[in-house]
């Protein structure tokens, strides 16, 4: 089998944080503040193989978007090794990093927040493009600006207006082109339909499938929406509480889910197939990310859970049609009837 793109392996961040508290005034009023730390990601591995989009799923907080920043560089895990190509990137410092912004362009959620208000799209993509090609003259960059906005379905007439004179799924476009600009081998696109309209969201979901056919893009793609996975993913990661419960390409996903969280997961999703599965209701309380998991962090919520799971960590394992799962409950037969 040939190296995948990206290698992360047993990755792990923790936010250290603090919250201010005041004591009541019977007891003299003062403030405090406590430290505490956040376990975002807790021993997460995962493989990108080149050209596929790996579509990372799971509730708010999971830990999704710190996984992309992390991959991006955007922070430092505390341990664990990020390799692209081969190569470990998780201790680069800025100017070793600048090698790989060019292989590795972020589209984030907010496209809005992700350009700057003050320059004109002219000025963001000239600014993105200059950094990578310092041979082109003004004619060469004028040029590829005019074919990027072009390829992403903008007129030449954009160039000269600022990001607010656009809509959301026009400022998105700028996003994806501004990330082409520099000729990407990956894209992480963290959520970047979520502040879209839906008939907004096919069409910008279509240009980055477009895209990648075109380019031989490879995603890694963020999102709580099952059915834009269902649609684009080639692989799919299920992520629960800062850690990866279930890989599996995405047939085998939506057929036959093992993982009990997934299962939960997908069962929430009307279907006009006969796949449709039998309503999983969860209780329970999510655990908070304050405390390192000591058992598997699914298991205050789980119908199969017993002694073990509250006991041991489970470790992704493979499966006989090639998906891996972490789950106790999986690996020793027990079924929910
Ligand atoms: N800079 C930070 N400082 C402190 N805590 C943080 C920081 N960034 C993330 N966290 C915490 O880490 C956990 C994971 O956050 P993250 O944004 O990665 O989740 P997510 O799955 O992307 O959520 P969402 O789907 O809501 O975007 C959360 O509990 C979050 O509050």
């Amino acid at each position: 089998m040939s190296e995948p793109l990206v290698r992360i392996l047993q990755v792990e961040k923790s936010f250290r944080t603090r919250s201010e508290w005041r004591w009541p005034r019977m007891f003299g009023g003062k403030k405090t503040s406590l430290a505490s730390h956040v376990y975002a990601i807790n021993n997460v591995s995962l493989e990108i193989e080149r050209g596929e989009t790996l579509c990372v799923v799971g509730e708010t907080g999971c830990g999704k978007s710190t996984l992309a920043r992390l991959l991006m560089g955007l922070a430092q895990p505390d341990a664990g090794v990020i390799e692209y190509q081969g190569q470990r990137i998780d201790q680069l410092n800025d100017k070793q990093r600048m090698r790989y912004r060019k292989k590795m362009q972020m589209v984030f959620q907010n496209p809005y927040a992700s350009l700057n208000p003050r320059m004109t799209v002219y000025q963001i993509l000239r600014e993105a493009i200059v950094l990578h090609h310092r041979d082109w003259d003004r004619h060469q960059v004028d040029l590829f600006i005019a074919e990027l906005l072009q390829s992403v379905g903008l007129s030449k007439d954009a160039e000269d207006r600022y990001p607010h004179e656009f809509s959301g799924g026009q400022r998105q476009r700028i996003s994806l082109a501004r990330a082409l600009s520099v000729e990407p081998e990956l894209i992480v696109a963290d959520e970047p339909l979520a502040a879209l309209d839906v008939s907004v969201q096919a069409q910008v979901l279509n240009l980055m499938m477009d895209k990648q056919q075109e380019l031989g893009l490879t995603y890694l793609f963020i999102t709580h929406d099952l059915a834009v996975v269902e649609h684009f993913a080639t692989r799919v990661a299920v992520m629960y509480l800062g850690r990866v419960c279930e890989v599996a390409i995405r047939e085998t996903l939506f057929k036959a889910p093992k993982h009990p969280y997934t299962q939960a997961l997908l069962s929430s999703i009307p279907r006009l197939d006969n796949l449709t599965l039998e309503p999983i209701h969860l209780s329970g309380e999510v655990p908070t990310p304050l405390e390192k998991p000591v058992g598997c962090s699914f298991c205050g919520r789980c119908p199969l859970a017993n002694q073990r799971c509250y006991e041991q960590i489970p470790m992704l394992e493979l499966q006989a049609d090639g998906s891996q799962v972490a789950c106790h409950a999986v690996a020793e037969g027990r079924s929910w009837k």
